[in-house]
């Protein structure tokens, strides 16, 4: 390359420190950078760039790829500006690197305490940085939001944005910047935990405001007005103080400068059982919701609630677009968005006000919306009786971007299901780690029995192209796995989309067909963003298998660690050799006594289940299924349990929280599971 080109402290400085809210606007017109994780502020991933194009498309190899050296979930996407990528890993590492010839510019591990992993319901992720005036933002998984120099990768300010470290806070999702101001907030809904947002100064890390998502303890004073009007929908019988109420924000928050407002899409309840949070029902506000905020004051200004009542794990976290488009033959602003719930919403951003929803894949706990915008339930959906949820707790859309291209008027929707069985827990009690109960050990609490009785719907993974004005598909693709990647659309009339089988694929926007596709080091949960440098245009996608689903299951027999992958036209470039999966046949020989099986199952789900799996059942994803790890290491169990090896992958020592009796019934289960499942001779 041009050694005039090669990136130094200087140019980065001069480059970055010019990105703030007027570049981020001036980008928009021509999509030459990628300034923002979701592109604009409006976060429509739709680019205007349209060398690549439906017609060429098929000519795209491969430039470079970027070696993240990680094993977990990737799925942060790219943020580029003049030829400098930011881009972070798991464990909220970040990378510079630089986009013309994929070299390292600089990392920044946070060191995060490894062993911290468990606080976290859903894999060790991160969803990016955010960029402005010559300071990349992250957020890190222990609660931290930490500024950097762009250009050198050193720490200028870090803030604990936790308000308390008895509640399992985590932090996955990525800042938003703005007006100077830095926005953040938390995950740990499943944990027993009460949701807020909070900007700081993007200079100093001063905190400028805080807003909550729910209300708090009844016996002291609400934060502000719009506490008091939530605390009307809950019912105090359930003390749902104690576990936090839930309704944390942890992924979108959307900055909008035309109104100057900021919505928050918030989190499922805490614990999702309605049923014993809030015993005499409720909307529980503002769980499951948009809400609106001042973006100068984060005073509350409107909200509009998806799901009211919370019950199955239905956040309103998932990505939002802001769009005006034509509605009934009258301009409207809107907020288009696909939560948990499996609707999708058109709501009127200047007030909140309903527009529409429809579902776009089946589901069985509502029929509809009315007029009002109020789902019509189906009663069922909050019985006593074991109840198969359509969509489940992990979403018929989970945090996987969607994108919306003005062209064809479409939304490009990464859509799934996957089976999940609740059992109302009768004795729910607060902050209890009971034995039988799913991550009971390391802290969940969602008072309901997870898959106690076997799922009966079936799993799928689709895109859904969606017309939110006819509110319905006009195409779709199936996919053999559900969980895959998010979604870039082009002016180039393409979508792009990797998937959990290991491909990135190059759709037709208008009509779904496969252009072109090329391999992946392993699943893809990301999605990718596109950029001009030099008068090439360039698509770039971050690959690395993880995320909640990820942990314990796979669609792919490769396991390459995380890698960026570059591509454009007429490049050819090789492929990267690809890491097979590796795994020990089906576990033998450890021994164990039967009559351990039943307990050391308890303990099991209480302990292990939430990242390994079902042993011998599921096949192991980012994480090892016991089924198929080398019998030494299952006999030796305790040796791994207590202080052990992997704590620096993530393993928490589960020191105190069991006992040497409790590891052998485990090995019987482990051992038991296997020889359950193993063919008969
Ligand atoms: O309630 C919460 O606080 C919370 C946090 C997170 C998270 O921070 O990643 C997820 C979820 N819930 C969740 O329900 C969920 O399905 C989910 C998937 C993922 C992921 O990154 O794959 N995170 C989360
Ligand atoms: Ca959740």
């Amino acid at each position: 390359q041009d050694s005039a080109k090669t990136p130094t402290p200087e140019s980065i400085k001069a480059i970055t420190s010019q990105v703030d809210g007027a570049y981020i606007k001036a980008n928009t017109a021509t999509s030459n950078n990628w300034p923002t994780i979701g592109l604009d502020y409006a976060e429509t991933r739709f680019s205007k760039l349209n060398q690549i194009t439906s017609d060429n498309v098929k000519g795209l190899g491969l430039v470079w790829t970027y070696n993240l050296e990680s094993s977990r979930g990737v799925e942060a996407t790219p943020v580029i500006v003049d030829g400098i990528m930011y881009q972070t890993a798991p464990w909220s590492v970040v990378h510079a690197i630089e986009a013309r010839t994929g070299k390292r510019i600089w990392t920044f591990d946070p060191e995060v305490n490894r062993e911290l992993g468990y606080r976290g319901c859903c894999d060790v992720v991160n969803r990016g940085v955010a960029l402005y005036k010559g300071k990349v933002f992250v957020a890190a998984y222990d609660g931290r939001l930490i500024a950097l120099d762009a250009a050198t990768g050193k720490k200028v300010w870090e803030k604990d944005t936790l308000i308390d470290h008895e509640h399992s806070y985590t932090i996955t999702g990525a800042p938003r910047v703005f007006n100077g101001k830095v926005v953040i907030g938390q995950g740990g809904a499943e944990y027993g935990a009460r949701g807020y947002v909070t900007a700081y100064d993007a200079e100093s890390g001063n905190q400028l405001w805080r807003w909550f998502t729910v209300p708090g303890d009844p016996s002291k004073p609400f934060e502000d007005e719009s506490m008091e009007k939530a605390a009307k929908t809950w019912d105090p019988a359930g003390q749902y103080w104690l576990n936090g109420g839930g309704g944390t924000p942890w992924d979108t928050i959307t900055f909008d400068p035309e109104l100057n407002l900021v919505y928050v899409g918030t989190g499922n309840g805490s614990p999702w059982n309605r049923n014993v949070r809030s015993p005499a029902g409720g909307d529980n506000l503002y769980l499951a919701s948009i809400v609106a905020l001042n973006a100068d004051t984060g005073k509350y200004a409107w909200h509009y609630q998806e799901t009211p009542g919370d019950h199955w794990d239905y956040t309103s976290t998932q990505p939002m677009i802001l769009a005006d488009i034509s509605i009934d033959g009258a301009p409207r602003k809107v907020i288009l968005h696909a939560p948990k719930n499996g609707f999708f919403f058109v709501i009127d951003r200047t007030n909140g006000k309903f527009i529409s929803a429809k579902n776009f894949v089946d589901v069985n706990w509502a029929t509809g919306y009315d007029a009002n915008g109020r789902p019509v339930e189906v009663p069922a959906a909050r019985g006593d009786a074991a109840y198969d949820s359509i969509p489940g707790p992990y979403g018929a859309h989970n945090w996987h971007p969607m994108s919306f291209n003005p062209q064809t008027g479409l939304v490009y929707l990464p859509a799934q299901n996957v089976p999940l069985n609740l059992i109302p827990e009768k004795k729910f009690k607060q902050n209890a780690a009971t034995p039988g109960k799913f991550g009971g050990a390391t802290g969940w609490n969602v008072g309901f029995v997870l898959n106690g009785e076997p799922p009966k719907s079936l799993p799928f993974g689709r895109l859904v192209a969606w017309d939110p004005v006819r509110q319905k598909e006009a195409w779709r693709v199936e996919y053999p796995s559900p969980w895959n990647g998010g979604t870039l659309t082009t002016a180039g009339n393409l979508v792009f989309q990797g998937t959990a089988d290991g491909r990135f694929v190059a759709y037709d926007a208008t009509t779904g067909k496969t252009l072109w596709e090329t391999p992946t080091g392993t699943g893809v949960v990301a999605a990718a963003s596109t950029y001009m440098l030099d008068g090439v245009q360039y698509v770039s996608i971050a690959v690395g298998w993880g995320g909640v689903y990820g942990m314990a299951q796979r669609a792919t027999e490769r396991q390459s660690p995380g890698t960026v992958y570059t591509f454009a036209l007429n490049s050819k470039a090789p492929l990267p050799e690809f890491v097979k999966y590796q795994t020990e046949g089906l576990l033998q020989g450890v021994k164990y006594d039967p009559k351990d099986v039943p307990e050391g199952t308890a303990l099991y789900v209480a302990a292990c289940a939430t990242c390994h799996g079902v042993p011998g059942v599921d096949k192991g994803g980012n994480v090892r299924n016991l089924g198929y790890v080398p019998a030494e290491e299952i006999a030796n169990l305790k040796n791994i349990v207590f202080k052990g090896p992997f704590r620096d992958k993530g393993m928490p020592d589960f020191t105190g929280k069991l006992t040497e009796a409790d590891v052998v019934k485990i090995q019987a289960f482990i051992q038991g599971t296997a020889d359950a499942i193993r063919p008969k001779k």
